[in-house]
């Protein structure tokens, strides 16, 4: 076959890698949908020319674990599908011996480089498959963010298995849905408290063949280390996972992202190979990032779709480095892995920049009149750049350059933030003070709207959007929708495109009532487009409150507004579905204990100064609860009715509120791992409370 207009990957015979990818291949046999200028070609199946074909199918999508999907590719998309492994093994080739991998052992930062890096994960694979793995089975993994998470993820992958991650946080019951809903063949986790939740439901298990414990000397019998496990796949020949790779394609799943139940029970959401790789080509794409020269910090879950699609995904097909962030990240260790590694694009959850705003809020308060009165201006200078910038006026004054080196380089050199051009806050909404205060301090936000169902992100905006509310615009080669629009524009967001995922697993009504007969995914989020294009969420239909009165209301925006007038107040929760008016349950912010992430009794410094402001002694969230101080309960109502000034109708305004005993948190069980509510989890507990409200 000749080079040019080649269509098959040519397969190298010898050893090593036995097939190579080919920058514009095309396979036959791709079954796409849409108008695509691709010249794919419905010809007879090709099976043996994975893993970067296109398996023939017909079906929009699907609940089998071994079920194939049709491609959602656009007109003018400009990349070719490309599968898992498809995507490592080019970037081996194109970054070879630059870092890919970083972490820490015995207190110094080891370097692992392309090359060995897609070497591990086939060692990886091969073991998994003399283990027992077998096509379309998963392999769970439960342990913090690693380069052993990174090669289990994809060498499951690359033996033709599931990668599928579970919460370090999941009970005993969820892994065991995990375990049982993959058919898992393998479990890897990453200590001894992850392997006593799998061994007390492994005689449930009856697909389940190895458990392999990644950190440590396992001491209980028939548990693999992970030198075991090297030392399996590496006494193995390529040619069965190289047979495997062959009967691969790219509108199969690849991995299981289960949802963090915070509406409910937990989903296992089919992901391919395209959703994932194409994801990760829309978002580098839209961030204009440089091939081999990115850095980036491995630290949020990694079972969640953000985490994975930017630290995996987008990594690889960058050639950008990772360093991993140690346990205790969010306990406090972060900022020493970012003063480490100097990212240049850093992702958080929306609760991260509160606890970084939180932080510096808290060294602020300490500083003199004199360097205060510096800092406010340097801020309103920082905030006013940016107005300038949405407004579409590029220009930087000498006050913003004067302030951006006293003050704002300093600030960001002391988080490790000095060489990141991108700070990013996904997964759940943020409020548009958090957004203005980074501004503030020339750390603008972008923001990422995306869903596990469509394989990471759909939207991304620039932090000079117009639209400061918003999530910017739909990404490049897929599309959005707003479904039966009200007369504001407001409905529910539909998502089109490559990225949309396969089905649910096993769950054929669940994948039916998300994804219409035309392939559009409903989001169950409530947004707006505007004429330009840009997207803001509204709210979220799955929860909406609708009152007594039938008016609904979005929740999260109204916690908001309370948070904003009320910065003590650490996590609000609207309540008043199927009630006559609304309520609303607050947490103030207290200390966290280091060891369990746990919140404790005692308040932080900035509410115990607000307190005392208010001529109010208590140091402890019990003492505030217990005795109702006239004066702190006072000042609470003037917050909420500054909240209240902002509701569009009298239903939208909160009429009781009270104080909860102690904050919600991700160990006792409010906060998912994303840091999102977990509504029916607070509904639940807090039950008797809510009653109150409502009596008489
Ligand atoms: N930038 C954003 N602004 C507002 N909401 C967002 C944003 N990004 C994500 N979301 C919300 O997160 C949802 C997607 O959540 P995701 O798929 O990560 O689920 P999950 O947290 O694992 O579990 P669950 O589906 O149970 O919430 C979106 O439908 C939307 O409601």
């Amino acid at each position: 076959m000749s080079d040019d207009g080649d269509i098959i990957p040519s397969v190298m015979q010898n050893g090593g890698n036995q097939y190579k990818i080919k920058e514009n291949s095309f396979l036959p046999s791709a079954v796409v949908e849409n108008n695509t200028n691709m010249s794919f070609e419905n010809s007879k199946p090709a099976e043996n020319y994975g893993p970067d074909q296109v398996l023939p199918a017909s079906e929009k999508y699907t609940s089998k674990a071994n079920g194939r999907v049709t491609l959602r590719v656009e007109a003018g998309a400009d990349n070719t599908p490309i599968s898992v492994p498809g995507l490592l093994t080019r970037s081996a080739e194109l970054y070879g011996d630059l870092p890919a991998l970083n972490y820490k052992s015995a207190n110094k930062w080891v370097k692992v480089t392309y090359k060995e890096y897609e070497q591990n994960v086939r060692t990886v694979a091969k073991a998994f498959i003399k283990l027992g793995l077998e096509r379309f089975h998963g392999v769970c993994i439960i342990g913090f963010n690693s380069p052993e998470w990174f090669y289990s993820d994809l060498g499951a992958i690359y033996a033709g298995g599931f990668a599928a991650g579970m919460y370090t946080t999941n009970l005993v019951d969820a892994c065991f849905h995990c375990l049982e809903t993959s058919k898992a063949n393998i479990a890897v986790v990453e200590d001894s408290k992850q392997l006593e939740k799998i061994l007390s439901v492994k005689s449930r298990l009856p697909h389940l063949k190895a458990i392999i414990q990644y950190e440590g000397k396992p001491t209980e019998e028939g548990v693999l280390s992970w030198e075991d496990v090297m030392r399996i796949g590496s006494a193995e020949s390529d040619d069965k996972l190289n047979a495997v790779l062959k009967t691969m394609g790219v509108n199969e799943c690849c991995t299981l992202v289960f949802t963090s139940g915070t509406e409910g029970a937990s989903k296992a959401v089919m992901v391919s190979h395209d959703n994932l790789t194409y994801n990760a080509y829309m978002i580098t794409k839209f961030l204009s990032l440089v091939n081999g020269k990115e850095v980036l910090v491995s630290y949020l879950p990694l079972s969640h779709v953000a985490a994975q699609i930017t630290d995996i995904y987008s990594a690889i097909t960058l050639g950008a480095q990772v360093y991993f962030g140690e346990k205790d990240a969010l306990k406090g260790s972060l900022v020493n892995t970012l003063q480490a590694a100097r990212p240049t694009v850093f992702l958080g959850v929306p609760r991260v920049w509160e606890k970084i705003n939180e932080k510096l809020v808290s060294i602020g308060r300490k500083s003199g009149s004199l360097k205060k009165y510096i800092a406010d201006w340097a801020k309103e200078v920082g905030l006013n750049h940016y107005e300038d910038a949405m407004k579409g006026v590029d220009r930087e004054t000498y006050s913003y350059k004067f302030f951006r080196w006293l003050i704002f380089s300093r600030i960001k050199s002391a988080i490790g933030f000095d060489r990141c051009k991108y700070f990013i806050s996904a997964a759940a909404p943020i409020s548009v003070e958090l957004k203005k205060y980074f501004m503030s301090l020339d750390i603008p936000l972008c923001e990422a709207f995306g869903m596990s169902e469509c394989g990471g992100a759909h939207t991304l905006s620039n932090p000079t959007d117009e639209n400061v509310a918003g999530v910017g615009k739909t990404l490049e080669g897929v599309r959005s929708k707003i479904d039966k629009p009200d007369k504001d524009g407001n409905g529910e967001l539909c998502v089109y495109g490559r990225h949309v995922f396969m089905g649910y697993l096993n769950m054929p009504d669940k994948t039916e009532g998300t994804l219409d007969t035309d392939g559009w995914l409903h989001s169950g989020d409530i947004a707006q487009i505007d004429d330009k294009g840009y997207v803001t969420i509204t709210g979220r239909i799955k929860e909406l409150l609708i009152t007594a009165g039938g008016e609904n209301i979005p929740p999260v925006l109204i916690e908001n507004n309370v948070k904003a007038a009320l910065p003590v107040v650490s996590n609000a929760f609207l309540i008043g579905d199927k009630r006559k008016f609304l309520s609303i349950l607050l947490s103030l912010k207290c200390e966290i204990n280091a060891e369990t992430a746990e919140p404790l009794d005692t308040l932080t410094p900035e509410v115990i100064s607000w307190l005392s402001s208010l001529n109010c002694k208590f140091t402890k969230v019990s003492e505030v609860v217990a005795n109702k101080p006239k004066e702190v309960f006072d000042a609470i109502q003037k917050g909420i009715d500054a909240a209240n000034k902002k509701a569009i109708s009298n239903a939208q305004k909160i009429q009781k509120f009270t104080l909860l005993p102690i904050d919600f948190s991700l160990p006792t069980g409010e906060l998912g791992p994303t840091l999102k509510i977990k509504r029916p989890v607070v509904n639940d507990k807090y039950k008797d409370l809510i009653e109150e409200f409502y009596k008489n």
